[in-house]
């Protein structure tokens, strides 16, 4: 069996859901389980819904009528008026209503996984009810029933063995299936979500429980390529990467592909393509055993809208294991991701994403103890398999404020002028 993964880019509107329709219909209307995110940029939509709710917003109705009307335009441009999708569409918004009408709770993580998940559950019955009118029949499922995790909401960790019982035990292999990516759901029947674009996760979860053939992530680019596209203008494409190489780019933050997706495939060595859903006849970037990468050409990352931190004791002491053991367990408490270490006997640099906004707090805790000097908005690039040209190419976009070299990996701290 093989697995598909459609993102929100390629069911952003009416055109895309027909496209992907298309692609279904010639490449997999059986043996296929299809994964699909929420269309467009829906869960930013979505991210602005919990906040305005959170914060008890005037704007919730005006934040949540944009989502409806989103749909609703879509549905309107692929459905006759008295199609059955109306009925199911609005199921969901009443089950939405009916939370944020009685939820009590205050824990944020929490209910921002109960609200968020409307996206996938949207976009998913909207896909499903045009390819079964357009005559494929396929099986829509909650994934929220399948794919299990403990309850650490917005950044779930999968409980694999019940999660490997259920999808051996539940999916039919033989049919075509059509699930959402992203959600998951926990012992308590309540929806946790595997962290933000983590739909390409869930494709790779369901591989390694099915043991599929392949997984295929379907990208509005021709593949992987070796820079982001929106900041380079020179990109190529990569036709092979290794498992190894792949994970080494995930990690350092390529968006390309989510980093957790790799290792469950890699284990299993089930090859992961990345192909264009605009020209689906092309074979695209393959992820799998072999070749480290293919063609070799340096391959750039980047990370923007990092803080890069730079501490040291007030006493002038040395930078040594209590007191970095001291700092990284703040770094841990505060959330903050940490990007990159360089350290020296009387200062440590770090630079962190500050993903969940909790900067400001640890610097209040941590500067009665340390001497911190702070650069906001500054971009973490990476180069692999570096060489002169790339190097150059990474100097001319700002300022450096700090590289660090090892064999095969270049970073370089920049501050954009
Ligand atoms: N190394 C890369 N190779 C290809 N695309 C990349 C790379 N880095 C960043 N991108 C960008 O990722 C975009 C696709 O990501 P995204 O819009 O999140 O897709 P989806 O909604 O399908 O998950 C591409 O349009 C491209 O601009
Ligand atoms: N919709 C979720 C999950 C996801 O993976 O989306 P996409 O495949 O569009 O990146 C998000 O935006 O985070």
């Amino acid at each position: 069996m093989k697995i598909f993964k459609f993102g929100g880019a390629s069911v952003k509107d009416a055109e895309g859901v027909k496209n992907v329709a298309k692609i279904i219909q010639s490449e997999g209307n059986s043996d296929t389980l299809v994964v699909i995110s929420a269309m467009g940029k829906i869960t930013n939509a979505f991210e602005e819904v919990v906040d305005a709710y959170y914060n008890k917003s005037e704007e919730l109705a005006l934040k949540l009528n944009f989502i409806e009307e989103y749909h609703k335009n879509i549905m309107n441009a692929l459905f006759d008026k008295n199609d059955a999708v109306y009925q199911e569409i609005d199921i969901l918004f009443g089950e939405l209503g009916w939370f944020l009408a009685r939820n009590t709770s205050q824990r944020y993580n929490y209910v921002y996984d109960q609200i968020i998940c409307f996206g996938e559950l949207l976009s998913t019955k909207i896909v499903s009810a045009y390819i079964t009118k357009i005559g494929i029949k396929n099986t829509w499922f909650d994934v929220r029933n399948y794919v299990k995790t403990d309850s650490n909401y917005r950044d779930a960790k999968v409980d694999w063995k019940l999660t490997e019982d259920i999808i051996t035990k539940k999916v039919d292999t033989s049919q075509l299936n059509i699930t959402q990516g992203f959600l998951a759901g926990n012992d308590t029947e309540n929806t946790t979500t595997l962290g933000r674009e983590g739909s390409d996760y869930t494709a790779g979860i369901f591989a390694y429980c099915l043991n599929a053939e392949s997984v295929t992530i379907w990208k509005d680019v021709e593949g992987v390529l070796n820079a982001d596209p929106r900041v380079f203008s020179d990109t190529t494409l990569l036709r092979q990467i290794s498992y190894e190489e792949a994970i080494e780019m995930a990690f350092y933050g390529a968006s390309v592909i989510h980093p957790k997706t790799l290792q469950p495939l890699q284990k299993k060595e089930i090859p992961l393509l990345v192909r264009s859903f605009i020209n689906p006849k092309e074979p695209g970037t393959r992820v799998s055993k072999g070749a480290l990468l293919e063609p070799y050409t340096p391959c750039f990352i980047v990370k923007r809208n990092q803080i890069l931190v730079s501490i040291s004791a007030l006493d002038f002491s040395f930078m040594v294991e209590n007191n970095i053991s001291f700092i990284f367990q703040k770094l841990h408490e505060y959330q903050l991701k940490v990007n990159l270490i360089q350290n020296s006997a009387i200062s440590f640099s770090v630079c962190v994403d500050n993903k969940f906004n909790k900067f400001d707090d640890f610097f209040q805790d941590l500067k009665n103890e340390f001497k911190m000097e702070v650069q906001k908005e500054v971009d973490l690039f990476t180069v692999r398999h570096f060489d002169d040209k790339a190097i150059k190419t990474i100097e001319e976009k700002g300022v450096s404020l700090l590289t660090q070299v090892n064999k095969e990996t270049l970073q370089m701290v920049v501050k954009a002028i």
